[in-house]
Protein backbone atom coordinates (compact mmCIF):
# COMPACT_ATOMS: atom_id res chain seq x y z
CA UNK A 1 0.00 0.00 0.00
CA UNK A 2 1.18 3.07 -0.82
CA UNK A 3 1.09 6.56 1.35
CA UNK A 4 -1.73 8.43 1.65
CA UNK A 5 -2.19 11.73 3.01
CA UNK A 6 -6.21 11.66 3.04
CA UNK A 7 -6.74 12.23 6.74
CA UNK A 8 -9.94 10.22 6.34
CA UNK A 9 -8.67 6.92 5.58
CA UNK A 10 -8.91 4.71 8.02
CA UNK A 11 -5.98 1.80 8.50
CA UNK A 12 -7.11 -1.73 10.86
CA UNK A 13 -3.85 -2.65 12.56
CA UNK A 14 -5.19 -6.28 12.88
CA UNK A 15 -4.26 -9.86 11.63
CA UNK A 16 -7.74 -10.66 13.17
CA UNK A 17 -10.23 -12.12 10.87
CA UNK A 18 -12.78 -11.39 13.73
CA UNK A 19 -11.98 -7.46 13.82
CA UNK A 20 -12.16 -7.10 10.27
CA UNK A 21 -15.88 -8.94 9.68
CA UNK A 22 -17.26 -6.74 12.78
CA UNK A 23 -16.07 -3.30 10.74
CA UNK A 24 -16.60 -4.52 7.39
CA UNK A 25 -20.66 -5.60 8.55
CA UNK A 26 -20.78 -2.19 8.98
CA UNK A 27 -19.63 -0.65 5.04
CA UNK A 28 -17.09 1.55 6.83
CA UNK A 29 -13.63 1.64 4.48
CA UNK A 30 -10.50 0.72 5.56
CA UNK A 31 -7.16 -1.18 4.73
CA UNK A 32 -5.55 -3.48 7.36
CA UNK A 33 -1.96 -3.69 7.92
CA UNK A 34 -1.07 -6.16 11.28
CA UNK A 35 1.18 -4.88 13.79
CA UNK A 36 3.31 -7.85 15.74
CA UNK A 37 4.30 -6.45 18.87
CA UNK A 38 5.46 -8.32 22.21
CA UNK A 39 2.05 -9.42 23.84
CA UNK A 40 3.88 -10.03 27.48
CA UNK A 41 2.08 -8.80 29.84
CA UNK A 42 4.12 -6.12 32.51
CA UNK A 43 4.72 -7.76 35.89
CA UNK A 44 0.97 -7.45 38.15
CA UNK A 45 -0.28 -5.59 35.18
CA UNK A 46 -4.22 -4.99 35.57
CA UNK A 47 -6.26 -6.45 32.61
CA UNK A 48 -7.63 -3.22 31.71
CA UNK A 49 -4.35 -1.70 31.80
CA UNK A 50 -3.08 -4.41 29.44
CA UNK A 51 -5.39 -4.21 26.76
CA UNK A 52 -5.49 -0.75 26.74
CA UNK A 53 -1.83 -0.89 26.52
CA UNK A 54 -1.06 -3.42 23.82
CA UNK A 55 -3.96 -1.47 21.42
CA UNK A 56 -2.30 1.54 21.60
CA UNK A 57 1.17 0.11 21.07
CA UNK A 58 -0.82 -1.52 18.12
CA UNK A 59 -1.50 1.44 16.69
CA UNK A 60 1.65 3.44 17.08
CA UNK A 61 3.14 0.89 15.09
CA UNK A 62 1.21 0.95 12.37
CA UNK A 63 0.67 4.51 12.12
CA UNK A 64 4.04 5.42 12.12
CA UNK A 65 4.05 3.56 8.54
CA UNK A 66 1.19 5.40 7.85
CA UNK A 67 1.86 9.12 8.05
CA UNK A 68 -1.77 11.28 7.59
CA UNK A 69 -3.88 7.84 8.18
CA UNK A 70 -5.89 7.09 10.70
CA UNK A 71 -5.19 3.89 12.55
CA UNK A 72 -7.26 2.01 14.65
CA UNK A 73 -6.19 -1.25 16.82
CA UNK A 74 -7.47 -3.34 19.17
CA UNK A 75 -6.99 -6.34 22.04
CA UNK A 76 -8.66 -8.99 23.79
CA UNK A 77 -8.08 -10.77 27.26
CA UNK A 78 -9.99 -12.54 29.22
CA UNK A 79 -9.72 -11.54 32.92
CA UNK A 80 -10.92 -14.55 35.77
CA UNK A 81 -10.28 -11.95 39.08
CA UNK A 82 -6.30 -11.46 38.75
CA UNK A 83 -5.69 -14.10 36.34
CA UNK A 84 -5.42 -12.98 32.66
CA UNK A 85 -6.23 -16.08 30.26
CA UNK A 86 -4.72 -15.11 26.84
CA UNK A 87 -4.58 -17.53 23.83
CA UNK A 88 -3.64 -21.25 24.70
CA UNK A 89 -0.87 -22.90 23.44
CA UNK A 90 -2.37 -26.33 22.98
CA UNK A 91 -5.57 -28.44 23.73
CA UNK A 92 -4.12 -28.92 27.37
CA UNK A 93 -3.58 -25.64 27.80
CA UNK A 94 -7.11 -25.17 26.61
CA UNK A 95 -8.79 -27.76 28.32
CA UNK A 96 -6.82 -26.02 31.78
CA UNK A 97 -8.70 -22.61 30.58
CA UNK A 98 -12.31 -24.37 30.47
CA UNK A 99 -11.94 -26.05 33.43
CA UNK A 100 -10.81 -22.40 35.06
CA UNK A 101 -13.98 -20.75 33.54
CA UNK A 102 -16.84 -23.36 34.14
CA UNK A 103 -19.32 -22.30 36.25
CA UNK A 104 -18.26 -19.35 36.99
CA UNK A 105 -18.43 -15.21 35.70
CA UNK A 106 -15.24 -13.52 33.65
CA UNK A 107 -14.40 -10.57 33.11
CA UNK A 108 -13.74 -10.05 28.71
CA UNK A 109 -11.78 -6.31 28.33
CA UNK A 110 -11.04 -5.02 24.76
CA UNK A 111 -8.88 -2.37 24.62
CA UNK A 112 -8.97 0.24 21.25
CA UNK A 113 -6.81 2.44 20.39
CA UNK A 114 -6.98 4.95 17.43
CA UNK A 115 -3.79 7.02 16.48
CA UNK A 116 -3.76 9.70 14.07
CA UNK A 117 -4.32 13.59 14.40
CA UNK A 118 -4.44 13.08 17.66
CA UNK A 119 -4.96 10.02 19.99
CA UNK A 120 -7.62 7.99 22.12
CA UNK A 121 -7.53 4.60 23.91
CA UNK A 122 -10.82 3.20 24.88
CA UNK A 123 -11.59 -0.14 26.98
CA UNK A 124 -14.63 -2.26 27.13
CA UNK A 125 -15.83 -4.70 29.68
CA UNK A 126 -18.12 -7.87 28.75
CA UNK A 127 -19.27 -10.19 31.73
CA UNK A 128 -19.37 -13.42 30.70
CA UNK A 129 -21.14 -16.78 32.46
CA UNK A 130 -20.35 -19.97 31.45
CA UNK A 131 -22.56 -23.50 32.50
CA UNK A 132 -21.35 -25.98 34.71
CA UNK A 133 -19.09 -27.94 32.00
CA UNK A 134 -19.07 -31.68 31.89
CA UNK A 135 -15.72 -33.23 31.27
CA UNK A 136 -16.86 -34.52 28.00
CA UNK A 137 -18.16 -31.02 27.00
CA UNK A 138 -14.95 -29.79 27.90
CA UNK A 139 -12.48 -32.36 26.12
CA UNK A 140 -14.34 -32.10 22.95
CA UNK A 141 -14.36 -28.43 22.65
CA UNK A 142 -10.49 -28.19 23.92
CA UNK A 143 -9.75 -30.66 20.84
CA UNK A 144 -12.02 -29.50 18.35
CA UNK A 145 -9.37 -26.88 17.23
CA UNK A 146 -11.37 -23.37 17.41
CA UNK A 147 -9.74 -22.35 20.92
CA UNK A 148 -6.44 -22.22 20.20
CA UNK A 149 -6.43 -18.41 18.30
CA UNK A 150 -8.91 -17.23 20.84
CA UNK A 151 -8.59 -15.64 24.39
CA UNK A 152 -9.83 -17.69 27.12
CA UNK A 153 -10.17 -20.58 24.43
CA UNK A 154 -13.06 -20.09 23.35
CA UNK A 155 -15.45 -18.37 20.50
CA UNK A 156 -19.06 -16.88 21.59
CA UNK A 157 -19.55 -16.51 18.19
CA UNK A 158 -18.84 -20.50 17.08
CA UNK A 159 -19.26 -23.47 18.48
CA UNK A 160 -18.08 -22.00 22.01
CA UNK A 161 -21.47 -20.43 21.92
CA UNK A 162 -22.87 -23.88 24.06
CA UNK A 163 -20.32 -23.29 26.59
CA UNK A 164 -22.15 -19.98 27.78
CA UNK A 165 -25.36 -19.38 30.08
CA UNK A 166 -25.32 -15.55 29.45
CA UNK A 167 -23.55 -12.61 28.76
CA UNK A 168 -23.64 -8.90 30.83
CA UNK A 169 -22.27 -6.06 28.12
CA UNK A 170 -21.51 -5.89 23.90
CA UNK A 171 -21.19 -8.76 22.83
CA UNK A 172 -19.12 -7.62 19.41
CA UNK A 173 -16.77 -6.56 22.74
CA UNK A 174 -16.11 -10.30 23.55
CA UNK A 175 -15.71 -11.34 19.65
CA UNK A 176 -12.68 -8.37 19.25
CA UNK A 177 -14.02 -5.05 18.39
CA UNK A 178 -17.10 -3.21 20.79
CA UNK A 179 -19.04 -2.04 17.42
CA UNK A 180 -21.11 0.53 19.68
CA UNK A 181 -18.18 2.34 21.55
CA UNK A 182 -15.46 2.28 18.15
CA UNK A 183 -18.35 3.73 16.24
CA UNK A 184 -18.37 6.34 18.53
CA UNK A 185 -14.68 6.78 18.58
CA UNK A 186 -14.70 6.99 14.72
CA UNK A 187 -17.18 9.82 14.88
CA UNK A 188 -15.60 12.11 17.49
CA UNK A 189 -12.46 11.72 15.45
CA UNK A 190 -14.59 12.59 12.37
CA UNK A 191 -14.04 10.13 10.26
CA UNK A 192 -16.60 9.36 7.66
CA UNK A 193 -19.35 7.19 8.75
CA UNK A 194 -21.98 5.26 5.87
CA UNK A 195 -24.81 6.90 7.75
CA UNK A 196 -23.39 10.46 8.05
CA UNK A 197 -22.62 12.51 5.27
CA UNK A 198 -19.08 13.76 5.08
C1 LIG B 1 -13.35 -14.62 24.14
C2 LIG B 1 -13.26 -14.59 22.64
C3 LIG B 1 -12.10 -14.18 21.99
N1 LIG B 1 -12.03 -14.16 20.63
C4 LIG B 1 -10.80 -13.71 19.91
C5 LIG B 1 -10.80 -12.22 19.57
C6 LIG B 1 -9.34 -11.95 19.26
O1 LIG B 1 -9.12 -12.13 17.86
C7 LIG B 1 -8.61 -13.04 20.04
C8 LIG B 1 -7.72 -12.40 21.05
O2 LIG B 1 -6.49 -12.06 20.45
P1 LIG B 1 -5.96 -10.58 20.20
O3 LIG B 1 -4.50 -10.59 20.57
O4 LIG B 1 -6.84 -9.57 20.84
O5 LIG B 1 -6.11 -10.38 18.61
P2 LIG B 1 -5.46 -11.16 17.39
O6 LIG B 1 -4.07 -11.64 17.75
O7 LIG B 1 -6.43 -12.20 16.94
O8 LIG B 1 -5.37 -10.06 16.24
P3 LIG B 1 -4.55 -8.67 16.19
O9 LIG B 1 -3.71 -8.55 17.45
O10 LIG B 1 -3.72 -8.69 14.95
O11 LIG B 1 -5.62 -7.60 16.11
O12 LIG B 1 -9.61 -13.85 20.65
C9 LIG B 1 -13.12 -14.55 19.85
O13 LIG B 1 -13.05 -14.54 18.62
N2 LIG B 1 -14.27 -14.95 20.48
C10 LIG B 1 -14.41 -14.99 21.84
O14 LIG B 1 -15.49 -15.37 22.35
Amino acid sequence: MHMNADQTLLVLASASPRRRELLAQLDIRFTVSAADIDETPHAGEAAEAYVGRLAREKARVVASRHPGAWVLAADTTVALGAELLGKPRDAEEAQAMLTRLSGRTHDVYTGVALAGRHEETLVVRTRVTFRSLSPGEMSWYANSGEPLDKAGAYAIQGKGGFLVAGVDGSTSNVVGLPLGETVALLERAGLPLPWRAS
